[in-house]
């Protein structure tokens, strides 16, 4: 049962701060995920911060179960030792079905909830799980007298979370995006992958056979095959109901750490379709998802040029032989809003931007 329109923007407990009326457009290209509990990575991250969009401090799978409460408290340490600046902080906590799922959201809402940006909650089945999550976090909230929101980020690695997508999206104001989840969702799925994430070469379409003369098929004959993409079919129905809410979709990780050009095709696939950002399982891929989730200089130079030639946006013009219309500036618009984002927080990105003429 959703909540009335009049209600849906009232705090769900008293001194809870009031809900965000909209989700805040903040450069998310690389979610970097580190182990809070694992020294080494923990080291490294004050001087990650300003590297990358956002670090996550992760709670959930890859944190062996005896090391849970130490990746807790380490993320704890992390907050309040660390001046994030622009860099957002996010954690993935247990999935709600844990033993340790409770004690992550309490523990850090009351200790780090100023410093913390995003919550992720993995394994969401649908709308309850949401809703558990968004009164919970408003009674913590009021407890600890935080003033701003925290905003909820869902990963869907379930069937049911697939077939929920549009109530998942719709359950919360808190709720700031969603990843997929390749991993459990193929396992959930009982696809016959034993991957994290991109292509399987055995997911292919293949050529129809060269007939002889007389129009035989020759079958045996030579045939180029073309490998396809599992995940395209989520990703797009990530992106259609994020966009409806006024949310915002993200690829999820890479497992093939040494495949930095397969990573980054997957990640551009799901770039173009319309996501903002992926995960960085290593630091090797933080450049990766900066270099393909931020609009190329061309890109932008031709955006300009068409927003500049439209005038005010209505109409038809010929740019290189081709038709620009509203629908094309509206494109454009979306290129150019999101380059002036990341030019705020990337000062090369913004020198390369700012040499762009726009031509006549
Ligand atoms: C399906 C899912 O749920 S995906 C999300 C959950 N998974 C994760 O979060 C995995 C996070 N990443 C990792 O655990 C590691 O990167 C691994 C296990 C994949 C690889 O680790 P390693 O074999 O140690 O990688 P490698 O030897 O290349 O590391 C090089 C350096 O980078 C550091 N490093 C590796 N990954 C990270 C990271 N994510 N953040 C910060 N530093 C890192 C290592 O500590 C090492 O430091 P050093 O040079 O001081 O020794
Ligand atoms: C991202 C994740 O948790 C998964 O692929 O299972
Ligand atoms: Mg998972």
């Amino acid at each position: 049962m959703t909540r009335s329109a009049k209600d849906f923007f009232a705090p769900l407990a008293v001194g809870a701060p009031a809900p965000l009326r909209e989700i805040p457009a903040r450069p998310s290209r690389a979610i970097h995920f580190f182990d809070p509990g694992n020294e080494k990575m923990a080291a490294k991250v004050p001087q990650m911060v300003g590297t990358v969009d956002v670090l996550l401090g992760n709670l959930e799978d890859a944190v062996k179960a005896e090391n849970k409460e130490k990746a807790r408290q380490g993320l704890v340490d992390i907050g309040r030792s660390t001046d994030f600046g622009k860099t957002q902080l996010w954690t993935r906590v247990n999935s709600l079905d844990s033993p340790w799922a409770l004690d992550d959201l309490t523990t850090l809402v009351t200790e780090i909830g100023d410093t913390l940006d995003v919550i992720m909650v993995p394994k969401v089945q649908g709308a309850e799980d949401i809703h558990y999550v968004d009164r919970l976090l408003a009674q913590l909230e009021a407890k600890a007298g935080l003033t701003k929101p925290l905003q909820v980020h869902a990963i869907l690695e379930t069937a049911r979370g697939v077939a929920n997508i549009e109530e998942i999206c719709a359950a919360s104001p808190r709720m700031q995006g969603l990843s997929l989840g390749p991993a459990d969702l193929a396992a959930d799925r009982r696809m016959k992958t034993t991957r994290v994430g991109g292509g399987h070469p055995g997911y292919l379409v293949r050529q129809d056979p060269q007939r002889d003369d007389l129009g035989v098929p020759q079958y045996d004959g030579p045939r180029a095959t073309y490998q396809q993409d599992l995940w395209h079919y989520t990703i797009a129905r990530m992106v259609d109901a994020c966009a409806m809410h006024g949310i915002y979709p993200y690829y999820g990780p890479f497992g093939d750490i040494k495949d930095t050009v397969a990573c980054e095709d997957q990640f551009r696939n799901a770039f173009l379709l319309g996501c903002v950002g992926a995960w960085s399982l290593h630091p090797a891929q933080i450049a990766i998802a900066h270099k393909v989730f931020s609009p190329s200089v061309e890109d932008v130079a031709h955006a300009r040029r068409v927003i500049a030639a439209m005038g005010d946006g209505t109409g038809a013009v010929m740019i290189d032989g081709k038709m620009e219309d509203d629908a094309s500036v509206k494109q454009c618009q979306v290129m150019v809003a999101l380059a002036e984002e990341l030019a705020a927080i990337d000062p090369d990105l913004k020198a390369q931007y700012d040499q762009i003429e726009v031509q006549a």
